[in-house]
C-alpha cells in the first residue's frame, strides 16, 4: 500500500494551481465523472458506464463488495489506469489533460508499489516530499513527523518500513497522503488491515479534515465502518453505480416507516387518516398487552422515490388534528445494508 506516484506532488508538478474556475456545474463538484467505463484485455467490463458526483466539502463514502469496480475506478480517477470510454474532472478540470496543475492538490491512498522496505517510515515520506517540487526541503522533517503524528506512527516514525504491521504500513500510506495541504483526498479501503481502534482513528482523521475543509472520497468494502462519517453515498454493484445520493436521503426515504403508537379507540382514526395522506399501505397491528396498537406506513415507495409524500412530522400534525392520540411516533430508518440487500437482492458479498 502506498500513494500513487501519479495523485502525489510530483517534479513535474508546478507551484499550487489556484481554485479553477469554468463556468457551469462542473467547477462546484470535487469529482465528476460521465459514462466512465473500463474494459480490460480479458474482456471484463469492470467498471460500466459510471457517473460520478462528489461535491465539493462531501465526505463521499464509495461502497461496494469486493470486485465491484471501486479499485479501477479510483485508478481512473487519478490518471493510473486509462478509461475505455467516459470522462473524468477532478476539481473542476478535464483529466488527464489538466494532471499536473491538479493532482498536486489531491492526496491519495491506493494501492500500488510499496514503499522502500529498508527505510524507516520517516524516510520514505522524506524520499516522496523530496520529489515535490513545491515542498521546501528545509521543512521536509516537519512535514513528515507532523504527518507520521497525524496517523499515530510518531512513536514508529524511525523503524524500517518492512518491520511494519499490515496496519502501520497502511497508516504510512495515509500519512504520505497528508504530507501537504489537499483539497480532494481520494482514499482506497483506508481501513484495510487495521484493527478496531485504528479503524475508528481513519474515521475521526477523516471527519477532521472534513471539517478543515478537504472532501474525500473514501472506498470501502465494508459498510458499517465508514457509513457514519459519510455526507455522500455512492454504492457500486458489478462495475455499475446503483445508488448515489446524500446519505440522509438514501436511509430517509427508501425504506423508511413511520410508526405510530395510538389508544386503541383511536386505531381507526389513524389509520383513516394515514390512509387519506396518501400512505396507502397503513396497516395496524394488533392490540398490544397494555391495550395500545401501533399504526404504522412507508414513506416511500420501494424505488426510494417519495412523490407527494408527507414528510414525518405533517404525519404527525395530521393524527393530532384527525383527533387520533399519539402514545408513540418513530421514523424506522433502514441501515445502508438494507437499502443495498433491497436494491440488488444480494448480501454485500463477492459476485465475480
Ligand atoms: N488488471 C486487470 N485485468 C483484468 N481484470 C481486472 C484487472 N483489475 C481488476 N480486474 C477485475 O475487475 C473487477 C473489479 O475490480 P476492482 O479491483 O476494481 O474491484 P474493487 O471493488 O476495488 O474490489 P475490492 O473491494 O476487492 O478492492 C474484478 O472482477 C477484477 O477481477
Amino acid at each position: 500500500m502506498t500513494t500513487a506516484p501519479g495523485a502525489t506532488a510530483t517534479a513535474a508538478a508546478p507551484a499550487p494551481a489556484p481554485r479553477e474556475a469554468h463556468a457551469g456545474a462542473v467547477s462546484d463538484d470535487a469529482i465528476r465523472t460521465r459514462g466512465l467505463t473500463k474494459r480490460f484485455r480479458t474482456g471484463q467490463v469492470a467498471v460500466d458506464g459510471i457517473d460520478l458526483l462528489v461535491p465539493r466539502g462531501a465526505v463521499y463514502g464509495f461502497l461496494g463488495p469486493n470486485g465491484s469496480g471501486k479499485t479501477t475506478t479510483i485508478r481512473m480517477l487519478l490518471g493510473l489506469v486509462a478509461p475505455t470510454a467516459g470522462q473524468v474532472h477532478l476539481l473542476g478540470a478535464p483529466m488527464p489533460q489538466a494532471a499536473a496543475r491538479v493532482l498536486p492538490r489531491v492526496g491519495a491512498l491506493v494501492e500500488g508499489p510499496a514503499f522502500q522496505p529498508y527505510l524507516s517510515g520517516r524516510a520514505n515520506l522524506a524520499r516522496l516530499d523530496a520529489v515535490d517540487a513545491s515542498a521546501d526541503p528545509r521543512t521536509t522533517r516537519t512535514r513528515a513527523d507532523a504527518a507520521l503524528e497525524r496517523v499515530g506512527l510518531g512513536a514508529a516514525a524511525d523503524k524500517r518500513y518492512r518491520q511494519y504491521s499490515l496496519g502501520m504500513k497502511q497508516r504510512l500510506g495515509l500519512a504520505a497522503a497528508l504530507l501537504r495541504p489537499r483539497d480532494l483526498l481520494v482514499l482506497d479501503e483506508p481501513t484495510n488491515g487495521l484493527d478496531p481502534q485504528g479503524t475508528r482513528e481513519v474515521r475521526h482523521l477523516v471527519r477532521e479534515l472534513a471539517d478543515a475543509g478537504t472532501t474525500v472520497l473514501v472506498s470501502s468494502h465494508l459498510l458499517a465502518e465508514i457509513e457514519q462519517v459519510c455526507t455522500h453515498i455512492g454504492i457500486m454493484g458489478g462495475g455499475r453505480l446503483l445508488l448515489q445520493g446524500t446519505r440522509d436521503h438514501l436511509t430517509a426515504r427508501r425504506g423508511s416507516r413511520v410508526m405510530v403508537r395510538t389508544p386503541q379507540a383511536d386505531a381507526a382514526t389513524a389509520l383513516a387518516e394515514l390512509r387519506r395522506l396518501g400512505l396507502a399501505d397503513a396497516t395496524a397491528e394488533r392490540p398490544a398487552a397494555d391495550g395500545s396498537v401501533t399504526v404504522s406506513a412507508a414513506l416511500a415507495d420501494d424505488t426510494g422515490a417519495d412523490g407527494d409524500l408527507p414528510a414525518p412530522q405533517d404525519v404527525a400534525g395530521a393524527l393530532v388534528r384527525a383527533g387520533a392520540g399519539i402514545l408513540a411516533f418513530d421514523v424506522r430508518r433502514p441501515s445502508l445494508e438494507q437499502v443495498f440487500v433491497e436494491l440488488t437482492g444480494e448480501g454485500f458479498d463477492v459476485t465475480r
